[in-house]
């Protein structure tokens, strides 16, 4: 089967643009522009060059955003304390602290410290609760994106069996849970899955988001599946590649996401969402 290619980066532009009059909307309305704070500790360069994304996908839409860099150092009580100011300051409608953070931090706390209403991440414990029972609140970025990109492809979820491959709090999880929403059938997989091929061959919709080059090969594949890359891997010739084995899937899968070019370019859509809809609840519209 040779497979249909799910542009991230087309849906994305289409997105942004129904997104840019919806901003120009709340903005004409209100006399409001919705904000986005990010703030990034050290110098990570795949961290500037994602925070450079961000902005640029701002600018697009018209949100206004600022950069908050701090030292390498910064004290964990001088990050949280900044994070207390932003949730104060009534300009500011989205916070985001770039992770990983330097490890003498506990991201746990600084997570904790966001304002539920300006965690455009979706990160807050309160947020993910909300989540997790279906509850309108913020949801995380990609997890969003991930289920804008299978219904775009015109993919029905009801009833297939999704299998996620990965279960960090920020990917696997979560999109395993709105999966789980939208009555897909539900497996998650991770390092201590006997026969990992066995489970993803059952998989109508396949989530790869391990964190390595290559992983998942088109023999792991079931024939027609739906297919979703979730992997950001930097070679050693600094391109960037998925986790998934992209020429030979193709040749399996029905319909699959790219990298560059798939869920990357959705990520910045959804935090772009959740900046306007951070800034309609808090000022009730
Ligand atoms: N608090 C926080 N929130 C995040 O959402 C967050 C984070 N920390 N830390 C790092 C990860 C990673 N992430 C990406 C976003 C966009 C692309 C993206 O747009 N990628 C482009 C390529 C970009 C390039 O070429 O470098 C693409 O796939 O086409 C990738 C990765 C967000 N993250």
């Amino acid at each position: 089967m040779s497979s249909s290619i799910i542009s991230g980066k087309e849906l994305a532009k289409k997105t942004r643009l129904e997104l840019k009059d919806s901003v120009t909307e709340f903005t004409s309305s209100t006399d409001i522009t919705p904000h986005l704070t990010v703030i990034l500790v050290g110098d990570n360069p795949a961290s500037l060059s994602y925070i450079k994304g961000k902005q640029k996908g701002c600018k697009e839409v018209g949100i206004s955003s600022d950069l908050i860099h701090l030292q390498e150092d910064t004290t964990e009580e001088k990050l949280l304390s900044i994070i207390e100011q932003l949730n104060n300051n009534k300009k500011v409608h989205g916070i985001l602290v770039q992770l990983p953070l330097p490890t003498h931090i506990d991201e746990d706390q600084v997570i904790n410290k966001i304002s539920t209403l300006k965690d455009v991440d979706g990160f807050h414990p309160k947020n993910v609760g909300k989540m997790m029972i279906g509850q309108k609140t913020l949801l995380p970025c990609t997890p969003a994106g991930i289920i804008k990109l299978i219904k775009e492809a015109g993919e029905e979820i009801s009833g297939k069996h999704a299998v996620i491959v990965g279960r960090s709090n920020i990917v696997g999880k979560p999109v395993a849970q709105l999966l789980l929403q939208e009555n897909a059938t539900v497996t998650i997989c991770h390092s201590r899955t006997k026969d990992l091929k066995m489970m993803t061959k059952q998989a109508d919709i396949l989530v790869a988001a391990v964190g390595k080059a290559n992983y998942i090969t088109a023999d792991m594949i079931k024939d027609g599946a739906v297919v979703i890359d979730v992997g950001v891997n930097r070679l050693e010739n600094n391109k960037l590649c998925g986790d998934v084995e992209f020429n030979s899937a193709a040749d399996v899968a029905k319909a699959i996401t790219p990298v560059p070019g798939g869920v990357g370019p959705m990520t910045i859509t959804m935090l772009l969402v959740n900046t306007l809809e951070a800034a309609k609840m808090i000022h009730n519209k």
